[in-house]
């Protein structure tokens, strides 16, 4: 199996004590496991092997024979400015970390520091640095506006510019390994990005999808962290959980806006730290996996509301995508309906109908609560219905006004007529109101019609009445 690096660029450890860098490597390979490290006894070496590239990070003792790494700082700021360097000092003097820090240094670490001092640092910088390596990649790409994995998106049909742009940053934040939200209605293709999203990660495992909306805090715990044997009643055998399963890849959790706080309180946990315990168990584990969480929900909404923890919230936030719902790109809807028509006939054993011109404007008038499930399971319905070469338009307009009947008026606050200083009559309200409906259905008075649930003859007398 491919060894997944973490970080994607090397850590390059310098100090003059072998036994040193041997036990430090190991600490952040147990504790972070930070997998990507490159050693360096002699001081004067340290420039060529930066020179190489690959290096991002430096970890630099001070007191050394030869190049002193005061000096060494020095020079690395002037020749090599995007290089991060961490000073790792047995000085515990505030002179020296000024001074340092005047330096360019990104930290001053004692090496008699706490374990979490000495890896929480190189995570910070390790973090600092990969969302920079990220705005610069995403600015790269949304100036080019071009993708250079396509492939990856060849499941999702769109023509919507938003839509193009969201490939771009998508390209751009995959290879990331902080956490991805994904926000937008029910059915409007979540779970199609997140798999876009592990594609393009280059994760070596495989991607793990937990819907976790309805699952109480125990039932939460025990699915992503796994059990041991006896950890409860019942627990006969030890069983990994999710994240375990995930490996290298990559965890997907749907409907993370349904969370309950206890389970929260975890899951940040396990952000913070990578690490977590299975139930029953006292080692803990590592997660390697990426993490990309989607809602339905508003989730800055939840968080106001205090239904979600704020911490939680900006942790998951660092990236964050949100699809529009079907009805603010209707330019898709004709690209969907053939796609899912050849789709549907292909599942179905049909030849492919041909759609009525009309459907496509008929369908932009529509909300589509649902939407692009939706959308796919009408036309599904009416292909398994369709007889005729052209397809009939009873099933959707069957699905469609029943879906409005079910609909409360989006009247907000107060009812519209309210404004008006003097109330119009009925002949004048229903001249508006016809006004509105043919400016919606761009001028087809059939679609204008159905709007208004009247036949096209009674619309025509209308419109005829006020001509006159
Ligand atoms: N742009 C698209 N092109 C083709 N199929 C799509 C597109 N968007 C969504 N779909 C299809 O619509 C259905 C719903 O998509 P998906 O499950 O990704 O939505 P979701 O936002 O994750 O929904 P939920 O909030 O209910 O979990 C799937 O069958 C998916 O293949």
């Amino acid at each position: 199996m491919k060894k997944t690096l973490f970080p994607a660029f090397s850590i390059l450890l310098v100090d003059d004590e072998p036994a040193w860098l041997k036990s430090f490597s190991l600490t952040l390979k147990s504790c972070a496991g930070i997998n990507n490290i490159v050693t360096c006894q002699e001081s004067r070496e340290v420039m060529g092997l930066l020179d190489q590239g690959g290096i991002g990070l430096v970890l630099l003792d001070l007191t050394m024979p030869q190049l002193a790494g005061e000096t060494l700082l020095q020079q690395i700021g002037e020749r090599h400015p995007g290089i991060m360097t961490i000073i790792v000092s047995g000085m515990n003097q505030l002179e020296t970390a000024v001074r340092c820090m005047k330096l360019g240094a990104f930290d001053y670490i004692v090496k008699t520091d706490e374990e979490d001092r000495l890896v929480g640092g190189v995570l910070r910088a390790i973090r600092i640095l990969e969302l920079q390596q990220e705005f610069r990649t995403m600015s790269d790409r949304m100036l080019s506006r071009q993708l250079q994995h396509p492939e990856a998106f060849t499941d999702i049909v769109t023509g919507d510019p938003r839509m193009q742009d969201l490939f771009n940053y998508v390209e751009a934040v995959s290879p990331s390994h902080q956490p991805l939200l994904i926000t937008g209605e029910s059915g409007v293709g979540k779970e199609l990005i997140a798999r876009a999203v592990h594609t393009l990660s280059g994760c070596s495992g495989p991607l793990v999808a937990v819907n976790v909306a309805g699952l109480d805090d125990t039932v939460f715990a025990d699915t992503l962290f796994g059990h041991v044997r006896g950890a409860y009643t019942g627990a006969d055998q030890a069983r990994p959980g999710m994240i375990e399963q995930a490996g290298n890849g990559t965890l997907f959790l749907d409907e993370i806006g349904d969370l309950s706080i206890a389970s929260q309180v975890k899951l940040l946990r396990l952000l913070q730290e990578g690490e977590y315990f299975p139930l029953g168990g006292d080692r803990p584990k590592r997660m390697n996996a990426r993490i990309v969480v989607a809602t339905h929900r508003d989730l800055a909404a939840r968080e106001a509301a205090g239904e979600f923890r704020r911490d939680l919230y900006y942790r998951l936030c660092t990236h964050k995508i949100h699809i529009p719902p079907l009805r603010d790109r209707v330019g898709d809807i004709p690209l969907l309906l053939e796609y899912f028509l050849a789709e549907a006939a292909k599942t179905l054993g049909k030849k492919k109908p041909t759609p009525p011109k009309e459907l496509a404007q008929i369908l932009a008038t529509y909300s589509f609560p649902g939407n692009v499930r939706e959308l796919r399971g009408m036309v599904y319905n009416a292909v398994s219905l369709h007889k005729e070469r052209i397809l009939s338009m009873d099933s959707f307009l069957k699905a469609i006004g029943q879906s409005r009947s079910d609909e409360p008026l989006p009247v907000q606050g107060q009812n519209p007529f309210a404004v008006f200083e003097r109330l119009p009559t009925f002949a004048e309200a229903a001249e508006l109101l016809v006004e509105e409906a043919i400016s919606r259905a761009n001028g087809v008075q059939a679609i204008a019609a159905r709007l208004l649930g009247i036949s096209p003859p009674a619309l025509n007398k209308r419109l005829k009445m006020s001509r006159k």
